[in-house]
């Protein structure tokens, strides 16, 4: 018996044609109201947030290594990943890699272990297998992620060839967030206009057959919260 448990009102088969027709889709609601705030408060209360960005390659530094960081260490990343921001791709958010601390033991956050199981229980992976179309979802990896302000992620598309990735799925655990604090998901029509974008909210999900183009918006420097999700990709392989 899992800790968590989906929403038991959502009709994955109604949401599955929903799907087919958009290739993405944004289901509110889509775990029990328990679960979600089981989640959330963790999010907010329990996680040792380590930092990503890239420099030509994805870079990540444990909450630990940020800490033992001097403050103009700190300052010069920050100013080279802003940098790099202008002309190539880049991130700058908070992590907590569940998958890397699971495989690894960092025994940091047991709930986070738990999100993981459930996320590969069966009665995930089923509900997530029928609602996309494709049967051949065997597994999810995970991550947490909080954006606060200045924080953003590129344009990008989430092709990834090695890593077997058939969907993108983002589970949303932001109370009452302000539209104007940006942290939209974003999607992109062939000009370049947004063709559609999801608010960051409290206990919903953001799923996308992948590749496609798509961008975390940037956080207003005077945004007073933080955007918290679990993230991921459902995989062949
Ligand atoms: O957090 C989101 O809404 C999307 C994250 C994303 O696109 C990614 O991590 O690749
Ligand atoms: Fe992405």
């Amino acid at each position: 018996m899992s800790d968590f448990s989906l929403n038991s009102q959502l009709n994955v088969d109604d949401l599955a044609k929903e799907y087919a027709s958009k290739r993405r889709l944004h289901i509110p609601n889509i775990l029990s109201e328990v679960s979600a705030n089981k989640i959330a408060t963790c999010l907010e209360t329990q996680v040792p947030w380590g930092f990503a960005y890239n420099n030509g390659e994805s870079q990540f530094l444990r909450a630990e290594e940020m800490q033992k960081m001097s403050a103009p260490d700190q300052q010069k990343l920050l100013k080279e990943l802003y940098d790099r921001a202008r002309t190539g791709f880049q991130y700058a958010y908070n992590c907590y890699p569940i998958l890397d601390a699971y495989m690894n033991g960092w025994g940091q956050v047991p709930l986070l272990d738990r999100v993981l199981e459930f996320i590969n229980s069966e009665e995930v992976l089923a509900f997530m297998r029928t609602l996309t179309g494709r049967p051949e979802i065997i597994k999810g990896d995970a991550q947490a992620t909080r954006y606060g302000p200045g924080q953003f992620l590129k344009f990008h598309t989430d092709n990834v060839t090695e890593e077997f990735r058939v969907a993108a799925f983002v589970l949303n655990f932001t109370r009452d967030w302000d539209p104007d604090f940006g942290g939209y998901l974003q999607f992109y029509d062939k000009d370049w206009d947004i063709e559609e974008a999801f608010l960051p909210r409290f206990n919903a999900l953001n799923i996308f057959t992948v590749p496609q183009n798509h961008a975390v918006s940037y956080v207003a420097n005077y945004a007073t919260k933080q955007r918290y999700a679990i993230t991921g990709w459902f995989r062949y392989k």
